[in-house]
């Protein structure tokens, strides 16, 4: 019965509601207290009276509560309280009626409110012992799963941080919404993810469903928690709980006089002995308010609030203490396995009660004492990494010297390899974290413009306060990351300057000017360690290569095999002039395949640029090749010309015979359209089978199909008896190179577009599917696109299975310079087969022969020389006389007036553009980023030197 004497306690706990399972402790602990302290005589003989709420786990319910609490019923401090949402939903009531609450529950820190006093453990207490227990006794690997509400997240966050700086990673993270009872999803990650820890922030009645469960799916791996105590256990039958850890300041299996005094009573009164941390949070709260009452002569929350900081209780889990300079208390902490009985074995305790750092900004500065140890390399393994970083340092170095900035280079992990400074500057020893070893990645170092770039592969910088660090505060940091091939970072080059040290018009421009610079650097190591690498390779493999080969660095020879030794031997200055003719025209970085005569041998020499450098194949073609006759197997090389643009078909040819797609060949009749699919196929695996050339626009439309897909037995009038097969089976296993394949009949095309989907044939009148393995090489002399485009006449689906691999010839009237080589192979052949006296051509009549327009190609070619060679009968010279009229009556064009092509003309616009802005870039970093006087020197204006500096993107 109230009595105008008592002092109101307001109980604000969920007894309902997915949470009451542990709220429910909570409460029966705070009254057997507040029991305890009235058989004690009260305060100063007042009784304690609890007015309680049930606030059925509803954050919206606690805050209507608490105001009834605090207006209606006018208590005299609050007590409960278990989700972070409820505390801060309540804490504005608390802060516009200046009462105290004391929330009995761990919690996740980051929160100071004058009207709390935090009876609880924050992170530090439980994990900062709990995370590294962990990791030596059973790895690196941690799971994390929790409820989806701020205490789970933001604790994650701490182990996060934790298991990183203690060298172990986070390999999956999983939120449930509160009251969540299915976690098969979880558990199949958990079972994909093998970690060797998974980490429970779940709460309420979640946490027995988890448990569970995750015993029925036999994870054979610890769930460790600093949420599951012994209710949750008795609730979920601890069989499913035995061999999971927890760490609270308290557990049940405690043996102090306290904790017996504590348990008998909470046995007697409530016939249980099932005791837990946030209960014991909650009775230590209530004995706070009871010492901190006595404290005050009148009860005011100025007073009980200056009366609590520091005081001292003796609690169950042993000595505690209220922080003099934050609302949270000194305890203990203790490391829990879960046993049969559903009591905690202690495996670990603490000395004594540890110190609450609920700010990650002084948990920062703990964990820099006590965890910088793992983030420092050792003297070894910092010298090992500076070895390997030694020429790119030394490059960064002597690059950066200009400016008078403090620099430190890290590499991709983020270990500070070394720091130094421009000229006038010597400054890099005050700070302690720009010691070489220390690792930049640790979670410790949050935000810097160098963990901005180590983490997002790009520039960045951070101004001063919005650093995390105290010491780099004074600091602008930016970040510039060191990228080598394909992207892949390197490491970041970091620079730190005072405040006043750069004006912020010229930060962007240093940074670009910066950036390019490490790019530069970048490039130069790469070169010079390829390099070595390279001599060293080549002389290794050289042996094996049959070839002659040549490096050259910017047309410099840097290496030659033995065969090339041999070859430049023989011929000296003849092989070293084609050499550098042949650096210096592949400074548009293309591979380029060439033909030359070297005194009387014929060569072929591959050009193959990477960067500054030339690798030269140099391959004699034997007198064979020139002579090929169609008996024997014609090859890629076999095929004349050495005109440029010829022999980057000659270049795909190569490249079609080595893989098995489908090729389309494209070019005006006469082109050698089949010759190069002959070629292909002779060059392919598929060599030893047939080659089935067939002309799609030479057949019957009647007789197609069964030219193509072969017949059966009576098929059609006339059908050969047994049936005959179709060029797809005669071509099994080989090629079938459909010729003008742009002449075939529509309903032809779909027939044929399933033979190429589905891989087998069905002969005309017959059912059976038969199986072929066939490479379709298809050739045409008409525009394929206009076909399908405007006319209608090709299916385009058909055109893409075609088109894997298209080669595009070259008509001869694009490459006459060809015409000698080819004129005098067909002269040569027809030499050695005619009976007829060798002859050669009059230059006069070569001349002719380039005068004209070859409308069709080289079979035209090859016809006029061999009917001039007829012609010309027993005499030893083909002559003017001998070619056809409509030849030798050509005007034809002017041969001295050689063209620019488009192509050659783009490529030298770009190669002067990127000379010009390199230039420009190492100028800006001579001139520090001035622009006037960059202009002056170059000459031009400043407007000028700005509008190209925008050109290039080197300015925004
Ligand atoms: N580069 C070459 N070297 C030697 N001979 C060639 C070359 N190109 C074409 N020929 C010859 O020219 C003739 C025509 O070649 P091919 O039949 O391969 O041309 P095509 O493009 O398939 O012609 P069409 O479209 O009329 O079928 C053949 O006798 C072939 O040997």
């Amino acid at each position: 019965m109230e009595n105008q004497e008592d002092i109101k306690i307001g109980l604000l706990y969920s007894l309902t509601g997915t949470t009451g399972v542990t709220e429910r402790g909570q409460y029966q602990s705070t009254l057997l207290a507040i029991k305890h302290i009235n058989d004690q005589g009260g305060i100063h003989g007042r009784r304690l009276l609890p007015i309680v709420e049930d606030i059925a786990s509803d954050p919206f319910l606690a805050a209507k509560k608490a105001e009834k609490l605090i207006v209606l019923d006018k208590v005299a401090v609050l007590i409960g309280l278990y989700t972070s949402v409820s505390r801060k939903m309540v804490i504005p009531i608390l802060e516009k009626h200046n009462v105290l609450l004391f929330y009995p529950t761990l919690y996740e820190g980051e929160e100071l409110c004058r009207n709390v006093f935090y009876c609880g453990p924050v992170p530090n207490q439980q994990l900062q012992f709990f995370i590294p227990w962990l990791i030596t006794n059973f790895g690196k690997c941690f799971y994390l799963i929790g409820s989806d509400y701020i205490y789970p997240r933001q604790t994650n966050r701490h182990i996060d941080r934790l298991v990183q700086s203690h060298g172990g990673r986070i390999v999956g993270e999983h939120y449930s919404i509160l009251g969540t009872q299915k976690f098969d999803k979880p558990i199949r990650e958990i079972v994909q993810a093998q970690p060797d820890v998974v980490f429970s922030t779940l709460v309420g009645d979640s946490v027995i469903a988890f448990y569970q469960q995750y015993r029925q799916s036999g994870i054979p791996k610890p769930i460790a928690s600093g949420i599951t105590a012994e209710t949750e256990i008795q609730a979920m039958n601890a069989a499913y709980a035995v061999g999971h850890y927890t760490s609270f300041p308290y557990f049940n299996s405690i043996r102090t006089d306290k904790n017996h005094i504590f348990q008998s009573e909470y046995r007697r009164t409530y016939g249980t002995d099932v005791i837990s941390s946030v209960m014991e949070n909650a009775y230590n709260g209530v004995f706070l308010i009871a010492e901190a009452m006595r404290k005050c002569e009148f009860i005011s929350t100025d007073c009980l609030r200056q009366a609590l900081s520091g005081i001292t209780l003796e609690a169950p889990q042993g000595n505690i203490k209220v922080d003099e300079k934050n609302h949270h208390l000194w305890l203990h902490s203790r490391i829990g396995r879960v046993n049969e009985k559903g009591q905690f074995d202690i495996v670990w305790e603490s000395d004594g009660p540890i110190a609450p750092i609920p700010f990650y900004s002084q948990t920062f500065i703990y964990e820099k004492e006590c965890a910088i140890d793992n983030n420092v390399l050792s003297h070894n393994e910092l010298q090992k990494l500076q070895n390997q970083y030694q020429i790119l340092i030394e490059k960064i170095k002597s690059a950066t010297r200009v400016f008078p900035y403090i620099f430190a280079i890290f590499d991709h992990q983020g270990v500070l390899l070394e720091t130094f400074s421009g000229e006038k500057n010597d400054d890099t020893k005050n700070i302690s974290l720009l010691n070489p070893g220390i690792r930049w990645t640790s979670p410790l170092m949050k935000r810097s413009g160098i963990t901005l770039a180590l983490s997002g592969h790009t520039e960045a910088i951070v101004f001063g306060e919005e650093h995390d660090i105290p010491e780099l505060q004074e600091f602008l940091t930016i970040g510039i990351p060191i990228k080598g091939n394909m992207e892949t970072l390197k490491g970041v080059v970091g620079v730190f300057l005072e405040l006043n040290q750069i004006d912020q018009a010229s930060i962007d421009l240093f940074i670009r000017s910066l950036s390019q610079t490490v790019e530069c650097c970048v490039e130069i190591v790469d070169q010079v360690e390829k390099c070595a690498l390279f001599q060293k390779i080549s002389r290794d493999i050289s042996q094996f290569i049959p070839e002659s080969l040549l490096l050259l660095e910017n047309g410099k020879i840097l290496f030659t095999n033995s065969a090339a030794d041999k070859l430049i031997e023989k011929h000296h200055d003849s092989v070293l002039d084609i050499v550098s003719d042949l650096s210096t025209r592949t400074m548009n970085e293309k591979e380029m395949l060439v033909r030359k005569k070297i005194n009387d041998e014929l060569y072929e020499l591959q050009t193959i640029p990477s960067e500054n450098y030339r690798y030269i194949f140099i391959k004699q073609l034997s007198s064979d090749n020139l002579t090929q006759t169609k008996s024997k197997q014609l090859l890629i090389r076999d095929i004349v010309g050495s005109n440029e643009r010829f022999l980057r078909t000659i270049q795909l040819a190569k490249s079609a015979s080595s893989i098995d797609a489908n090729v389309l060949i494209l070019g005006e009749s006469g082109t050698g359209k089949e010759i190069f699919a002959r070629a292909i196929h002779n060059e392919s695996q598929r060599k030893n089978n047939p080659f089935i050339a067939i002309n799609c626009g030479a057949m019957s439309r009647e007789l197609i199909n069964a030219e193509l897909f072969g017949y059966v037995d009576g098929a059609f009038t006339g059908a050969k008896k047994g049936g005959n097969p179709g060029k797809f089976e005669a071509a099994n296993g080989g090629t079938l190179f459909l010729d003008e394949i742009g002449d075939m009949p529509l309903e032809l095309q779909a027939t044929l577009l399933r033979v190429l989907q589905e891989r087998e044939v069905i002969r005309v009148g017959g059912h059976k599917p038969i199986p072929i393995d066939v490479r379709i090489i298809a050739a045409t002399n008409k525009k394929l696109n206009d076909e399908i485009a405007y006319k209608g006449s090709f299916r385009s689906d058909l055109y893409f299975r075609l088109n894997v691999f298209t080669i595009e010839l070259v008509p001869l009237r694009e490459r006459l310079d060809d015409i000698p080589e080819l004129v005098s192979y067909f002269i040569k052949d027809l030499n050695e087969t005619s009976g007829l006296p060798p002859k050669t051509m009059t230059t006069e009549a070569l001349q002719m022969l380039l005068r004209y327009t070859w409308p069709g190609n080289v079979r035209e070619l090859k016809n006029v020389v061999e009917r001039a060679f007829y012609v010309a009968a027993n005499s030893f010279a083909i002559t003017v006389d001998q070619l056809p009229s409509h030849i030798s009556s050509h005007t034809g064009r002017n041969l001295s007036h050689e063209l620019i092509s488009e192509e050659t003309l783009h490529d030298l616009k770009k190669i002067s553009s990127q000379i010009e802005k390199s230039e420009l870039t190492e100028l800006l970093v001579e001139y520090r980023g001035n622009i006037s006087r960059a202009a002056k020197h170059l000459g031009i204006s400043r407007t000028t030197l700005y509008r190209k500096l925008k050109e290039y993107q080197l300015i925004k």
